[in-house]
């Protein structure tokens, strides 16, 4: 936190981290979390789905990572995330029965399926909240390389590019300079006011999202002036999530050629998909990413001692035929 905030106001701020599935929230949260810029965050992130693949994907997610996994934070989990925010305060100011938690600003990663309208309100209609903390800015990353599906497609991303003070224009890398721009014109056409960066890996300096002061009730009242008063949103209900755990060790190339099999006809239903996968032969961890039709598997760390090797893996869409996903799982245990 900057002298000059704490000066003029001791509450402490909070940055909504949104985008779309896959846009590169979890990559900008990691850097965030190892850029050198002296600042303690305390970080809350939400996913869809039962469990959560992301908080196993944050470096250092040991100490600061507050958990909200069993719904969307824009609805149903709502409540934990008042509770949460109220029990950091208590663990900064080392309250009788709570670990101390040291921390200057707060990070909260919503899903990206969230509309981050009703996360913002909760700052303004809840009072304790609205003593405590401070909204400085909602920052939205956008993937540049399926921003256009995804506008045409649904309200959430939608709400998302709307609601944003920053806009991180993501995946530069996989788009023409000719597409990168005509996307950051209909970006502009639906939100004039946020700024907007082009980045790649999410990288970004962080002095452009962090401790910005950018949110202003104001504009967002005259974007939506029903703001302070909505009481829930409506959600694309075809949209689910399956998951699946396995403790024996998989075959990589199997997994990959039923992923292939079903995303030749539903590539552009199947939003999102990842894991962290316990594969034969592979000391390591494999991360296994992917945005419709495309993904990537790569080993990172080796698996710990203490940890008993599993895959987990998740994938988001619409009209998944879990029967189907369930026996190709199952056949993708190694021989
Ligand atoms: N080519 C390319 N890939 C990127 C870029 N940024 C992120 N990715 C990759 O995109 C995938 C998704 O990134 P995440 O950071 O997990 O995205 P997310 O928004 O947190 O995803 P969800 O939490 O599932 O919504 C990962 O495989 C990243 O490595 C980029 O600028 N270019």
């Amino acid at each position: 936190m900057s002298k000059i905030d704490q000066v003029s106001d001791p509450r402490i701020p909070v940055t909504i981290l949104t985008g779309f599935l896959g846009a590169g929230k979890t990559t900008l949260l990691n850097h965030v979390l190892t850029a050198n810029h002296g600042q303690k965050i305390a970080v809350i992130v939400n996913e869809f789905g039962e469990v959560g693949i992301d908080n196993q994907l944050v470096v250092g997610a040991d100490e600061e990572i507050f958990e909200m996994n069993n719904g969307c934070i824009c609805c149903t989990v709502r409540g934990d995330l008042i509770r949460i925010l109220g029990d950091l305060m208590f663990a900064k100011e080392g309250a009788a029965g709570s670990k101390k938690v040291e921390f200057d600003r707060v990070l909260i990663e919503t899903t990206g399926l969230a509309d981050p309208a009703p996360v913002a309100q909760t700052f303004f209609v809840d009072e304790e909240v609205a003593n405590l903390y401070k909204l400085d800015a909602i920052v939205t990353v956008v993937d540049a390389k399926h921003a256009g599906q995804h506008l045409d497609d649904g309200h959430e991303a939608q709400e998302q590019v709307a609601f944003a003070d920053v806009l991180l224009l993501n995946k530069i890398d996989l788009v023409s300079e000719e597409d990168a721009a005509k996307l950051e014109l209909r970006l502009k056409s639906m939100n004039g006011a946020a700024k907007i960066y082009r980045t790649q890996q999410s990288q970004i300096d962080i002095n452009h999202i962090l401790g910005i002061g950018a949110f202003d009730l104001e504009k967002k009242l005259e974007i939506d002036p029903g703001f302070l008063e909505e009481e829930a949103h409506e959600h694309d209900d075809e949209v689910a999530s399956l998951f699946f755990r396995e403790e024996r060790p998989l075959d990589l190339r199997k997994m990959e050629r039923f992923l292939q099999v079903w995303l030749s006809e539903h590539g552009t239903d199947t939003f999102r998909y990842k894991g962290v996968l316990h594969i034969k032969g592979v000391k390591q961890r494999v991360i296994f990413q992917g945005i419709h039709m495309l993904f990537t598997s790569a080993p990172d760390r080796e698996w710990k001692a203490t940890e008993t090797p599993h895959s987990e893996f998740v994938i988001i869409g619409r009209n998944l035929d879990e029967a189907w996903f369930r026996e190709q799982f199952a056949a993708c245990v190694a021989d």
